[in-house]
């Protein structure tokens, strides 16, 4: 297993029996076949999603064709890994660059028809079109006769479980439901005192997945600017399609959209964040560097200056998550401020756990959640709140 440099905590690859393997040799082929299907994909892009589901199975990892978008990047980033097999090489690295060669597979980058085709789209659409997300925008209406305190708590905690609803995820997992939804820590005091402290604040908020997770990342963000906690917000999202369900700008557009199209509270939230959106109190922003391969510690010097000026980065996710503390084997009870040091500003992580990666937990919580033989590390069941000031 590969070591990390400082720490000598092991880094997380495909080994057999691991988590890792089970996404790389299960999860992914399954993907290519739901994507496969989801579209009337001509023969080239059939042959190209074929070949990329032999390869990750049993071949060697290939390098992008000649030309390909991003191509001198992914060469280098790539470094170490091209012809090496999928199960070998730091698991962020495999999965990341799994999903650049599945969008290269179908066409994503074009030129031709196929050319900015998101091939998660239908997935994408049928949750933000399902009962689910009917049922949690009403639930907004409950939501503004509550006390300031007890609508802070609840929307925190939406955009928390919000992190459940990855269409990725749910195709190993299945959906943990309510079957137990478990806050392992919990620093959101901290996250509140510090808003007050500061306000009013700029509000960063790095999204994950759309639909049902971006949909209270919006409502929170919303909530933080008519409360007065926030001045300006800025939403970073993808660039491109991700891990199935990470959000796009048009993912945003089409959560306000169905926000809009709601009774009550939600659509009165959706006319205010496209206010806000007009005016430039709300920035979207998409930065290549959210679909890298690489922890956050390896960020650009423009998304570090960006990032620096913001009283409070909200990170939401597990990929996100992994990323920020690094994919690595770490000691459960490792502070959470010691590996996020490098961050440009105060930091909230929002997670459900939903792989290997735990840190922040305290040795009581730990020895708990280790007597019990459910996989609280990969369920979805468990979630973290760690603020670092
Ligand atoms: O970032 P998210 O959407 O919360 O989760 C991404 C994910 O689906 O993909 C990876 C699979 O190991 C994990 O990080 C997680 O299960």
């Amino acid at each position: 297993m590969e070591k990390a440099e400082a720490s000598g905590a092991p880094v997380i690859t495909g080994a057999p029996g691991t988590f890792a393997w089970s996404v790389l040799a299960e999860r992914h082929p399954a993907l290519i076949r739901q994507v496969r299907d989801a579209f009337p994909y001509p023969p080239g892009q059939q042959r190209a999603l074929d070949a990329l589901q032999e390869e990750t199975a049993h071949g060697l990892i290939q390098p992008l064709p000649p030309g390909a978008a991003d191509g001198a990047r992914w060469a280098a980033w790539g470094s170490g890994h091209i012809g090496r097999s999928w199960f070998e090489v730091p698991f962020l690295w495999a999965e990341s660059y799994f999903y650049r060669r599945l969008l290269e597979a179908v066409g994503y980058f074009g030129p031709g028809a196929w050319q900015g085709v998101d091939p998660f789209a239908p997935f994408k659409r049928a949750e933000l079109n399902g009962s689910a997300v009917e049922g949690e925008l009403a639930a907004l209406d409950e939501v503004a006769r509550l006390p300031l305190a007890e609508q802070d708590h609840a929307l925190l905690g939406a955009a928390l479980w919000g992190n459940r609803a990855d269409l990725g995820f749910l195709i190993s997992a299945g959906d943990p439901g309510t079957a137990g939804t478990h806050v392992v820590a919990d620093d959101s005091a901290l996250f509140w005192r510090h808003l007050a402290d500061a306000s009013p604040a700029t509000v960063y908020l790095v999204a994950d997945n759309a639909g049902r997770e971006l949909i209270p990342d919006l409502v929170l963000l919303d909530h933080l600017l008519t409360t007065g906690r926030a001045a300006r917000a800025v939403l970073h999202v993808k660039p491109t399609p991700y891990y199935v369900s990470d959000a796009t700008p048009a993912d945003v557009l089409d959560c306000l959209r169905r926000m809009a199209e709601a009774p009550g509270r939600a659509a009165e939230t959706a006319t205010r964040l496209w206010s806000a959106l007009t005016r430039g109190r709300l920035r979207l922003t998409a930065h290549p560097f959210s679909c890298a391969p690489l922890p956050y510690a390896a960020m650009p010097a423009d998304l570090r200056t960006d990032l620096a000026a913001a009283t409070v980065t909200v990170v939401k996710g597990d990929l996100n998550y992994r990323r920020l503390v690094g994919d690595n084997l770490w000691p459960a009870t490792t502070p959470f401020a010691t590996l996020t040091g490098y961050f440009p500003s105060p930091l909230l992580a929002l997670r459900t756990l939903k792989c290997d990666v735990a840190v922040g937990l305290t040795p009581a919580t730990l020895a708990t959640l280790e007597s019990d033989p459910t996989p609280w590390r990969t369920a979805g069941t468990h979630a973290v709140l760690h603020f670092r000031p």
